[in-house]
């Protein structure tokens, strides 16, 4: 197996992505793995659209243009689920009709067979996520922190190559959120995960300690 090191990482390639004839997303970048590439800009610039054409699930009524690939992959030839991009949205978005444990065995890869091991993996990560115990609970009685591990144990137990965050900490307090932002990079150098994160938080921008490309009104990023 390479090294987090050996491997090229994720690759944006001569992304641009228009809406209506006008230019909302010009970007190149590479992202190593373990790096975060942080994209900032105003409201309605297309932070979130550039998320959704990495992962998969660009609304039509944009037109999109360019290369995206992941260690030599091209990720845009596969269908959303192959590519495989672990995804945190400001909103937790668990289930709510299912227990924690049953959110985070969820996102099990199918390959993973028996009843037991699916359990047994399951309640590994949210141990590693503080939240031993907490297979039972229903999700309505977490504090928000506890939302936001319950969604990152679901995220990084699906074996994700790449995490698109879209101002997951956003709505958690200063201290929680310095916590939680700490946790993610960290989760995500240790698995070698290229992230891209947006959020209007320069805080988050340098903790992130990568690429920042902002976004203008006419649709230019800048490095
Ligand atoms: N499905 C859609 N069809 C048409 N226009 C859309 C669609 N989704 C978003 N837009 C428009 O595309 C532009 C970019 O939206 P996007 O959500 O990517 O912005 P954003 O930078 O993430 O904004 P915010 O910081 O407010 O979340 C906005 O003008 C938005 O109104």
């Amino acid at each position: 197996m390479m090294k987090a090191n050996d491997r090229p990482g994720l690759s944006l390639s001569g992304i641009v992505i228009r809406l209506d004839g006008k230019r909302l997303i010009d970007l190149s970048a590479t992202v190593l793995p373990g790096e975060v590439l942080t994209v900032m800009g105003p409201s309605g610039s297309g932070k979130s659209t550039l998320l959704s054409f990495i992962g998969g699930f660009l609304d039509p009524a944009f037109q999109a243009e360019g290369e995206v690939s992941i260690d030599g992959t091209n990720l845009l030839n596969l269908p959303p689920e192959a590519r495989r991009a672990g995804i945190l949205f400001q909103d937790p978005l668990l289930f709510p009709h299912m227990s924690v444990g049953a959110n985070v065995a969820f996102a099990i890869p199918p390959d993973v067979s028996g009843r037991k091991q699916r359990r047994r993996i399951g309640s590994a990560i949210l141990a590693e996520m503080d939240l031993q115990g907490f297979e039972a609970r229903d999700p309505a009685t977490l504090s928000g922190g506890q939302k936001v591990r319950v969604a990152l144990a679901r995220v990084l137990i699906s074996r994700p190559r790449l995490l698109l965050l879209d101002e997951p900490f956003s709505k958690l307090d200063t201290d929680l959120r310095v916590q939680m932002r700490d946790l993610v990079f960290v989760r995500a150098r240790d698995a070698g995960l290229p992230v891209i994160l947006v959020t209007h938080d320069e805080a988050d921008a340098e903790a992130a300690g990568g690429l920042v490309y902002r976004i203008d009104a006419e649709g230019k990023s800048h490095g």
